[in-house]
């Protein structure tokens, strides 16, 4: 009986008590006898999560998020943390409740940064997010303002993690991201056009009649109102729309695709008027980056990123890109060959941030 009598209740800190917190009141000796009755024990190892995901902000998008990321079964501790202590609580329990239909992993939850130790990923989705008919670029000093202790802390306790940025301005909120975390780039990860892209397929796929996994197509620069579709290499299985159609995505194109681009930069703004925020699609592009990340896929996607230097951009900003996503972040960067006119709209979507950026202070 010394062996029962010397255990922890629970193998584990049970999840829906915040990190640090207290214990539950639970007659040991009553615990100890089943648990003693039920199993032979073998080892006090703790254990050791190598796929930790945390993510930051427990709102819409957070815990969207969240649930994508359980659903495909990508981490093994997840970990979310809000200033909402309530709201943070009820998310963790009903996400708890669960556990019998996944395969759910630790989750553990708390307002204290400590929460979030030794993750290998963490989610960004804190802060202000869009009125009725506000643009993302409003909500820059908000969110800075947030991001300045954030980013330190998340540091402090995972100084070898991957960030993935998610709140607004994405682009403008992953350069600062890279700045305060002093990480190297290929760590600092914007969801950027990921989501837009996928925007971009569906809505291609509709007029086709085609799976908009079957499309191939892709929306760089700022994630938003400058971002720009790259015409000139939508394929549908390897045949360029634009060789079917030599004026596709121009006002000369007589069945004027270029609204289809058009309905991408009104989706979130047509979303928000309907039902207050956007979630599901970015919780599912997330958990998509995700997978690419923790199970080191090398697949490329549209995700923002530092490109100084790259299509006669000189100014630090971070736009989206095709970039290669693995178990290091970003490794490379995908060259484009873009169309004049495709080069100039991406420098355009670079000025417009530089302009919002260039004066901000953090
Ligand atoms: N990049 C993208 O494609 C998308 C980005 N977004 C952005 O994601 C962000 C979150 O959106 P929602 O989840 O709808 O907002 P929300 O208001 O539902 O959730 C935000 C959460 O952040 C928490 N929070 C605020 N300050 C915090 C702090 N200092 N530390 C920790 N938590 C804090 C709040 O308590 C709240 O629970 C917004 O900035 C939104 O614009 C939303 C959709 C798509
Ligand atoms: C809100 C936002 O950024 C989006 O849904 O695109």
């Amino acid at each position: 009986n010394f062996l029962c009598l010397g255990m922890t209740p629970f193998p584990r800190q049970p999840a829906w008590i915040p990190h640090g917190g207290a214990w539950p009141v639970i007659p040991v000796s009553k615990m100890a006898t089943v648990k003693c009755e039920l199993t032979k024990h073998l080892t006090s190892e703790k254990a050791v999560h190598r796929n930790k995901v945390s993510i930051i902000g427990t709102g819409s998008v957070g815990m969207a998020c969240a649930v994508s990321i359980l659903l495909k079964g990508l981490s093994d501790e997840l970990a979310l943390l809000d200033v909402a202590e309530d709201k943070l609580k009820g998310e963790t329990m009903d996400l708890q409740h669960g556990s019998p239909f996944v395969k759910m992993p630790n989750i553990v939850s708390g307002k204290d940064y400590g929460v979030t130790a030794n993750s290998n990923l963490v989610i960004i989705t804190a802060g202000a997010r869009q009125e009725r008919g506000e643009t993302r670029l409003n909500l820059v000093q908000r969110n800075v303002a947030i991001f300045k202790f954030m980013i330190s802390s998340i540091v402090q306790h995972s100084p070898h993690c991957k960030l993935i940025v998610v709140s607004n301005p994405v682009d403008i909120l992953t350069y600062v991201t890279w700045k305060i975390s002093k990480f190297p780039q290929s760590r600092v990860i914007g969801s950027g056009c990921n989501l837009d892209t996928a925007r971009f397929r569906f809505l291609i796929g509709q007029r086709l009649g085609i799976h908009s996994e079957s499309c191939h197509g892709w929306i760089l620069g700022e994630h938003g109102d400058s971002s720009v579709p790259v015409w000139s290499g939508v394929n549908i299985a390897g045949v360029p729309l634009k060789d079917v159609n030599s004026h596709i995505g121009t006002d000369k194109d007589p069945e004027q695709w270029k609204n289809v681009h058009k309905d991408v930069i009104a989706s979130a703004y047509e979303i928000i008027k309907m039902k207050g925020y956007t979630s599901w699609a970015i919780g599912l592009s997330v958990a998509d980056l995700t997978e690419s990340i923790l199970k080191n896929l090398r697949r490329v996607h549209p995700v923002s990123t530092i490109i100084k230097g790259l299509y006669g951009i000189n100014e630090e900003v971070s736009l989206s890109v095709p970039c290669v996503l693995g178990e290091n972040g970003i490794t490379d960067l995908i060259k484009v060959k873009l169309t004049p006119e495709e080069e100039a709209r991406l420098k355009k979507s670079a000025e417009t941030l530089w302009e919002i950026q260039k004066d901000l202070k953090f």
